[in-house]
């Protein structure tokens, strides 16, 4: 498995503002460059989090590279995965609506009507007891031959897959704004590391739209 986290965030490191809402950092070369990545993807993966805030449909968006992937024995679109842990992912969101396949990562805590209710819509995948264990989540989605994983986020997410190891590479768009707010997403939330801060190595700089795209092997 090959697992690429992609994000855009503020000249500050910004995902978002403080009130969570989508907001767009990307230009339309970096919404390309994102649209091919996908295509290139078997699964594209956020966290609850984003769901709720963007009620997202991480589709392709351009229909020869859907037709490419039908040509390739692929679906038109990568997998979506939602990694949430008590099954909050509302019946209606996009990312359930059928443009794709739809795994969803829950616990076993996770409110049994809830999963119900979800389990027309998208495969559920239970791993951990109360929050969402990762390594067995990913080690259940290459099983069902998931390989080539492109993550988006959001930040609290991004952290805990960090904290796992289990991200190869990470892509950066740096865009041309200051967000700001001490309760904005950044690109890694979660509790922070303290010590063993991943390294990262830098692979690649490309000047896009008005900002910069940066991508690292991430060094454990
Ligand atoms: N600019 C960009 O490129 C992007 C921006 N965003 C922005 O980011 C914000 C959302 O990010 P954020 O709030 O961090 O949410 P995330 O999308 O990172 O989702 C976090 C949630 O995932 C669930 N989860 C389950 N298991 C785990 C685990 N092991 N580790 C971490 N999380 C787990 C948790 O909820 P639970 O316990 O209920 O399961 C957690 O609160 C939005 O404002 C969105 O607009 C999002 C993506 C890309
Ligand atoms: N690459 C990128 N640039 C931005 O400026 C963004 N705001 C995001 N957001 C991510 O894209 C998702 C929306 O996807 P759809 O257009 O609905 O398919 C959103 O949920 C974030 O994950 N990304």
């Amino acid at each position: 498995m090959h697992v690429v986290v992609n994000a855009a965030m503020s000249a500050d490191g910004k995902l978002s503002s403080r009130r969570r809402e989508q907001v767009t950092i990307s230009g339309d070369e970096d919404f390309e460059r994102v649209d091919r990545l996908r295509a290139e993807s078997d699964a594209v993966v956020v966290g609850i989090g984003t769901v709720l805030a963007d009620d997202p449909r991480l589709t392709v968006k351009d229909s020869g590279r859907r037709e490419q992937r039908l040509e390739n024995g692929q679906t038109a679109n990568p997998a979506r995965v939602v990694v949430d842990s008590k099954a909050r992912t509302p019946p209606d969101a996009r990312v359930v609506d059928d443009e794709a396949e739809t795994y969803l990562c829950v616990s076993e805590n996770a409110p049994v009507e809830r999963r119900m209710d979800l389990s027309n819509q998208a495969t559920l995948v239970t791993a951990g007891d109360d929050r969402v264990d990762l390594l067995r989540a990913f080690a259940t989605l290459q099983q069902h031959g998931l390989e080539q994983i492109m993550v988006e986020g959001g930040g609290e997410l991004i952290f805990s897959l960090l904290d796992d190891g289990l991200v190869d590479e990470l892509t950066v768009f740096v865009g041309p704004q200051l967000i700001g707010g001490r309760d904005a997403p950044t690109l890694t939330d979660g509790d922070g590391f303290v010590e063993n801060y991943p390294e990262l190595s830098l692979e690649g700089l490309e000047e896009l739209d008005d900002g910069v795209v940066l991508s690292w092997a991430v060094q454990y």
